[in-house]
């Protein structure tokens, strides 16, 4: 696995104040997909706020009414206690109704978070699947969609905090227009006691996310090392080879890593963090001692100091919660970026479209001196190709492992496109079609298939998913490719679930998942089958009844056979030999075997181990 070198906290200092302003202008655009998820739940969540933002002055004017209201009763001969108790009432219900309110603010919240979540998670699978296969096998693009990934709580609860901000900035102006009113110089004071860990807040978050950001990479090692270290398709082999010291060796000084430059920095945070919250109570009390000294001046009442003082609490609390909300959110607003960022990567498919596809293939493909390199790599695999497919033409791909069998495929259906050379169909660049619409062409059953841990029906199904619902096309698909002798074995049937992740499922050994994964190729009559070394796993009689019905079927279509048994290659109309990323030869399996070249060779070794 290549390897980073990991990035020290040094890194973050570079992170300032302005980037985490930056992150910002992420929100609005947030904001609008949370309200294009859900309209009516977003706009009640922001009126629970509003009432929620006037209730802690309303409140606290009551209990100052109270107050002045007792202390005039007791000094009166003739005691009236009916307004007393009217406030008395009132702030009882201004207590239920903020509880009510701050119910509602996490109930809609947690409603639109979840609705939030799942909208995302779509939006990055669908992402995911429109974008390159080349991409997919960067490691870079990987770190951005794992990041992408990762956040999705972090986005929620940021969702929370941009809310809970905005409810926070009303409170925190009526609070202020109350001290205004009596006491303008606390303010001063209180601003100043906030701004040292506002800041110390700013620069700690960015930090962190500058340590978590350079360590991404890292924590892709971390979560393969967990899975590999803790799985049920790993486990024989790391019992029986005895990987476990070394895969937990690995782990553990990986992530004693990571550990050791957090904790250095979470240190730092709450230590300095504690000592400008200091700050903040000490000037607290000062105003609180000024207060006094107020009301003990006879300049204002009791009921004024218990709002004054219980205004200026709040307040203060309010402001300190304000700006660690700040960080927070700019914190996750960074995060946010490796979201949009993602879902933002453009896709290369307008490139030369609008050719109509032809109908039915014609004349066929061919390829002319085609070289590939992949992606980030100056090794050239395929060394200027040139071959024709002819229409309804079977052709059997043979070679040695590593020869570019599987790499010519990809290029065949874009996955990637030649570095140069061009491959055409009927006499049309392929890049020049619909790559959707293009690559529905084929039926493709490559070597490492993907054993989906669904019902053994839908594994079939996933050759073509349209057709779901049609037992009968998926019985007769599995008819073909044998699968049905697994089915009969299975309690549920068709309904069986596979792998062993959920309850009920059932495994399949190597050769039946084989069969499974060939049915899917005849879920469609597409106009190119490629089967990738597809009865690799089978045995000997089970293959040879597979590509006897694979030749039937596939009577005058055009296809492709990658395999390193003879017995099923020979069966071709041509075999194209490749060596070292070029064609050795080409020919029918006769010619070749006059030819006496690699081919020959092969094939005579092969025949011999059969005798
Ligand atoms: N995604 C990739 N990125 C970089 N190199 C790759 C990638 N996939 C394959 N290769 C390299 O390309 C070369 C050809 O691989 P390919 O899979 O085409 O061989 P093949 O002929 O199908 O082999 P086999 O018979 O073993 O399946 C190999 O050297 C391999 O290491």
């Amino acid at each position: 696995m290549p390897r980073r070198k990991p990035t020290s906290i040094k890194d973050g200092k570079k992170a300032n104040l302005k980037s985490s302003f930056n992150a910002l202008v992420y929100i609005p655009r947030f904001f609008k997909e949370i309200w294009r998820v859900n309209k009516k739940l977003f706009l009640l969540s922001a009126f629970c706020r509003l009432i929620g933002a006037l209730l802690p002055v309303v409140i606290l004017w009551i209990g100052k009414l109270i107050i002045d209201e007792i202390i005039l009763q007791i000094s009166l001969d003739n005691s009236d206690y009916h307004v007393l108790w009217t406030y008395v009432v009132i702030e009882f219900g201004l207590i239920v109704l903020s509880d009510l309110i701050s119910r509602a603010i996490s109930l809609t919240d947690g409603l639109l978070g979840d609705e939030y979540n799942i909208t995302t998670s779509v939006t990055i699978i669908k992402k995911t699947n429109q974008i390159n296969i080349s991409l997919l096998e960067d490691a870079e693009f990987y770190d951005k969609l794992e990041r992408a990934r990762s956040q999705t709580t972090g986005r929620v609860a940021l969702m929370s905090n941009v809310l809970g901000q905005a409810q926070s900035a009303i409170s925190i102006t009526t609070l202020v227009a109350g001290l205004i009113y009596f006491e303008p110089y606390l303010i001063i004071l209180l601003v100043l006691s906030i701004i040292p860990s506002f800041i110390n807040e700013i620069r700690f978050s960015q930090r962190q996310y500058s340590l978590a950001r350079s360590w991404t990479s890292e924590r892709r090692e971390l979560d393969y090392l967990r899975f590999i270290g803790a799985n049920d398709k790993t486990a024989k082999e790391i019992k029986l080879f005895g990987l476990t010291d070394f895969v937990v060796d690995r782990f553990k000084n990986l992530s004693e890593k990571y550990y050791q430059l957090n904790k250095t920095l979470a240190i730092k945070r709450s230590s300095l963090g504690f000592l400008f919250n200091l700050l903040g109570s000490i000037s607290y009390y000062a105003a609180y001692v000024f207060i006094i000294y107020r009301v003990l001046s006879g300049v204002i009442t009791i009921g004024e100091l218990t709002f004054l003082s219980g205004s200026f609490n709040r307040l203060m609390k309010n402001l300190q919660e304000f700006f660690s909300k700040f960080t927070r959110i700019s914190e996750s607003a960074l995060y946010l970026k490796d979201y949009f960022d993602f879902i933002d990567i453009s896709i290369d498919s307008k490139a030369e479209k609008d050719v109509p596809l032809p109908k039915h293939i014609q004349h066929g493909f061919e390829l002319k001196n085609v070289r590939f390199a992949y992606p980030n790599s100056e090794v050239d695999i395929l060394k200027g190709i040139s071959f024709k497919l002819q229409a309804g033409e079977k052709l059997a791909f043979v070679g040695q492992n590593g020869a570019g069998k599987t790499t010519l495929i990809k290029l065949l259906l874009r996955f990637y496109k030649p570095t140069s050379g061009e491959i055409l169909l009927d006499g049309i660049n392929i890049n020049r079609f619909n790559i959707a619409e293009y690559q529905k062409y084929f039926g493709v059953i490559f070597q490492d298939f993907f054993k989906y841990e669904f019902t053994i029906r839908e594994n079939i199904a996933v050759g073509n998913i349209e057709e779901l619902a049609n037992l009968d096309k998926i019985e007769s698909a599995a008819e073909l490719s044998l699968a049905n002798e697994v089915v009969s074995k299975l309690k549920q049937g068709y309904n069986q679930q596979l792998g062993k992740r959920f309850s009920d499922g059932m495994e399949l050994s190597g050769g039946q998942w084989q069969k499974v994964a060939l049915a899917r190729a005849y879920m469609k009559r597409a106009e190119v089958m490629i089967l990738d070394e597809p009865t690799s796993a089978l045995d000997a009689r089970a293959e040879s009844e597979v590509f006897g019905r694979f030749i039937g079927l596939t009577e005058g279509k055009t296809s492709i056979i990658i395999s390193h048994r003879f017995s099923t290659v020979r069966q071709a109309d041509r075999i194209l030999v490749l060596e070292n990323g070029k064609v050795l030869e080409i020919g029918t399996h006769e010619e070749l075997m006059e030819n006496q070249n690699l081919y020959a060779e092969l094939f005579t070794l092969q025949a011999e181990g059969y005798q």
